[in-house]
């Protein structure tokens, strides 16, 4: 008898709010990159689910200018598209879900027949959506993976009522909750960094470290599309999900196994020795035009008109958080996020504290490991060495990996293509636990409830610059040393 395995059976991939921004920029351009890489189930259909009424060669054009097509690829991407269907309907009519069953059903030959969706659709959506698929479009032969995307709620009470709300429906082994950071090579690469070099694990504690900074950095703002964005502020959209999951790979304990669910029970470990952010621990700010700026720049978050005059959201802040346990007790985790600043960056940098014993009358200056998440994914180290020749000075300097340079052969897929190969194989590892959400809800809830309560006014910053310059003072006050004098000079390949 012929040996079949998973990847042989028929897969349906349905995405619903297949009308909207997040499916035609980002998930049919993933689905069609790992279709065209041959990395799906060989016998997998797409259908496209949502409210407004279009043919899939409509799908196609709006997504065509997002699907980054090779010369050559043009075979391939007329398969790809004749294995798309496309279904209007509610979101809310049962009746509509037993007719996108049926459509599924028609090419679901054999005893075996997997299913995911995926829910690209406004939080507003979620329960009706979800309580259809689980009651119409269950799969009866295989398995039923679910896909959803942030806002995971706006505070410990809304996400544990989603959390409840998706338990009743679904285990925890069908629920995907994509945070794309986590589907980041050098994301990725933390555990490894940490677990696979006898390096850096002896070092890692409040022995020898001394603060460390996680940032994420974007140099435009809103645009247009405050609406979305003043509901939640800068906090709730990159602090709490991106930058908290960061910061549980970087402290979590080592996991027992590999296994997603031994590392997601370190996360969790680790984020249960958080204590709630006090208001000490915060500084928050929001953009200003910069009258001497170009386009956008010129305009601050208040004149978005979809931003009402008066909004206090952050669209910058600065958070201290405190690991209570042996290994971090009294290290600063510095986390950093704004929107229209001077660069694209994420990056963490953690910083070691002086040398003990100086015989170098002050001129040693820390060790910092900075991991670049983007742009330019790379690992330096950054050390003090003997000035090559006659003298006997110190300079600072790095062991350098930069991935450009190092793996000039290897392509970094995109985090969504990764995150959804894994839901297709069934690995969660790379995926936000109920039990995490709810340990960042109970971090982050009053922090955020203190700021809306108290009306408090973020520190205006100007469009285009590091953000405000208080939040400078405030992070040398956590430990965290800047000297301006370290000179990267890019090496000649
Ligand atoms: N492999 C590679 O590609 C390597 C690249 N480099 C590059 O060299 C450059 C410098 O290296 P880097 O490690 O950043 O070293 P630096 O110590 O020079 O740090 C520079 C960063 O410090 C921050 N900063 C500036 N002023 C202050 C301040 N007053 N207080 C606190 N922080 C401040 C700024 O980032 P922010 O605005 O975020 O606060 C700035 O980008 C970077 O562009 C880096 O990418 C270096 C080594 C290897
Ligand atoms: O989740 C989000 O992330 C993006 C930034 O993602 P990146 O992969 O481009 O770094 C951010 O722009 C957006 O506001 C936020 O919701």
């Amino acid at each position: 008898m012929e040996n079949k395995t998973e990847f042989d059976y028929p897969h349906t991939f349905v995405l619903l709010g297949a009308s909207g921004d997040l499916a035609r920029k980002k998930i049919y351009p993933t689905i069609w990159y790992l279709y065209r890489d041959n990395l799906l189930p060989h016998n997998t259909k797409f259908i496209g689910y949502a409210r407004t009424k279009q043919s899939v060669s409509e799908v196609r054009e709006r997504c065509q200018k997002y699907m980054k097509i090779r010369p050559g690829e043009e075979e391939k991407l007329e398969t790809f598209w004749n294995a798309n269907n496309y279904v209007a309907g509610s979101y809310d009519g049962r009746i509509d879900y037993e007719f996108l069953n049926r459509i599924i059903s028609n090419h679901e030959k054999g005893p075996i027949a997997n299913r995911i969706f995926y829910l690209a659709v406004p939080p507003t959506v979620f329960e009706d959506v979800t309580v259809n698929i689980k009651n119409a479009c269950t799969s009866s032969k295989g398995f039923t993976r679910v896909i959803i995307e942030k806002p995971f709620g706006r505070d410990d009470v809304s996400s544990e009522k989603l959390s409840n709300h998706l338990a009743g429906l679904f285990i925890e082994e069908q629920i995907y909750r994509i945070d794309h950071y986590l589907g980041k090579e050098m994301v990725q690469n933390l555990m490894t960094i940490r677990f696979a070099n006898q390096i850096f694990n002896p070092a890692w504690n409040r022995e020898n470290i001394a603060s460390v900074l996680i940032s994420f950095k974007e140099p435009f703002g809103t645009e247009g599309r405050g609406g979305y964005f003043d509901d939640f502020g800068i906090i709730r959209d990159v602090m709490q999900n991106h930058l908290l999951q960061i910061l549980s790979l970087v402290a979590m304990e080592k996991p027992v196994t590999l296994n997603p669910n031994d590392i997601r029970d370190e996360k969790v470990k680790v984020l249960r020795h958080i204590q709630p952010i006090e208001l000490k621990d915060i500084l928050i700010g929001q953009y200003v035009g910069n009258p001497e700026g170009q386009g956008e720049e010129k305009l601050g978050y208040l004149d978005d008109p979809t931003v009402p005059g008066d909004s206090l959201t952050p669209t910058y802040a600065l958070a201290t958080l405190w690991i209570n346990n042996a290994r971090w007790q009294g290290v600063p985790f510095i986390l950093r996020c704004g929107k229209a600043l001077n660069e694209r960056k994420a990056e963490v940098r953690v910083q070691y504290k002086d040398v003990p014993g100086d015989i170098f009358s002050g001129h040693a200056k820390r060790n910092e490991l900075v991991i670049r998440v983007q742009p330019g994914e790379a690992l330096y180290l950054k050390m003090m060495s003997k000035s090559p020749g006659m003298k006997f000075d110190l300079v600072e300097t790095e062991l350098d990996l930069t991935y450009s340079a190092r793996y000039k052969e290897a392509s970094v897929p995109d985090a969504y293509e990764r995150l959804i190969l894994d839901v297709f194989t069934g690995t969660q590892m790379h995926f936000v636990r109920s039990d995490e959400l709810k340990e960042a809800w109970r971090v982050f809830t009053p922090i955020l409830k203190d700021l809306e309560d108290n009306h408090i006014k973020p520190v205006p910053y100007v469009y285009g610059s590091r953000g405000p310059k208080e939040a400078d003072d405030k992070l040398a006050g956590y430990d965290f040393k800047y000297s301006g004098s370290y000179k990267w000079k890019k090496p000649i390949h």
